[in-house]
């Protein structure tokens, strides 16, 4: 990308993408300024990946292009009135989980090209879900340089805004969801004599393992799943488990929950 990237909100998800974007080449140190309040948020990143950090009420750099909006949906009001007169020339990225598109344009205008984007943690070792949305002042130009971006750290799906919700309990809360399964499967591992090192490994390296074989095949999961499950076997009787304690409608539930946060979030 070469051009300056302002971060506003310098937590996880920040981290996350400069690790990305640095670790990809997508952006060099000196490009990428980030704005955070707590010093200790700032020294840390600023030991960790050499970027420039200041406090919030400090000018945005005037080169900056993107600003890349990266704080609670609960702060991002109070954040976007301190900012909006430093927005109207540049490309807005959000992050923020539910706040809509017409959010930000009720505070910066309807001119300023917002996108909206729904990422996830994994973007921290460039394997992240990206979901993009944009306004009808974002330019294709605009879009495709951001799905770079978003590119470098993982895969970048584009959809219409009502989609979004939906993603932000799918992909978006999904690892939460998943490092659950993982502690799990690690407890169980323990509970049955492994050590934790032992069962932390196997744990992760199987749901490592099947998600790649999934994504490399191809193939329906219940068709792989079939294949694990030999008749009379181990497999079938911890899935008969499983479906007894309705695990599957469980996750299900799950998504749909995040999603109605992710609702309630955006104001409806
Ligand atoms: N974590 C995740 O997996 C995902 C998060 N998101 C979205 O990303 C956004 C950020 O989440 P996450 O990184 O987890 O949150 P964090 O709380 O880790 O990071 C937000 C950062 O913003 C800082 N901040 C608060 N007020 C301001 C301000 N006025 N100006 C600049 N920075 C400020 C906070 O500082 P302080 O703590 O001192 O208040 C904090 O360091 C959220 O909107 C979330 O919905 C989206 C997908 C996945
Ligand atoms: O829990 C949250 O609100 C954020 C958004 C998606 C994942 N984490």
């Amino acid at each position: 990308m070469g051009k300056s990237i302002v971060f506003v909100g310098g937590g996880q998800m920040a981290e996350a993408f400069i690790k990305g974007l640095l670790q990809s080449q997508e952006a060099t140190p000196d490009t990428i300024y980030v704005v955070e309040p707590d010093p200790l948020r700032r020294s840390h990143l600023e030991t960790l990946f050499h970027v420039t950090t200041a406090e919030p009420g400090a000018p945005l750099p005037a080169a900056a292009q993107t600003v890349i909006l990266a704080v609670k949906p609960q702060v991002m009001g109070g954040v976007l009135a301190d900012l909006k007169d430093q927005l109207t020339d540049r490309l807005v990225i959000t992050v923020a989980a539910g706040l809509p598109l017409s959010f930000y344009a009720s505070y910066v205008g309807d001119q300023v090209p917002v996108i909206r984007v729904m990422p996830n943690i994994a973007t921290l070792v460039l394997a992240g879900a990206s979901v993009l949305c944009r306004n009808q002042q974002v330019t294709d130009e605009q879009l495709a340089e951001a799905e770079k971006l978003f590119d470098s750290v993982g895969t970048t799906t584009v959809v219409e805004e009502r989609l979004m919700d939906a993603v932000t309990g799918l992909s978006g809360s999904g690892p939460a969801f998943l490092l659950t399964f993982i502690e799990g499967l690690m407890d169980g591992g323990i509970k049955v004599g492994l050590d934790q090192r032992t069962a932390r490994q196997l744990a992760i390296q199987t749901v490592f393992g099947t998600a790649l074989l999934a994504q490399v095949s191809g193939e329906h999961p219940a068709e792989l799943r079939a294949r694990v499950t030999s008749p009379g076997g181990t497999a079938i009787s911890g899935l008969q488990t499983m479906e007894e304690a309705g695990f599957r409608g469980t996750v299900m539930v799950a998504v749909e929950a995040a999603v109605k946060r992710s609702k309630e979030l955006g104001g409806s």
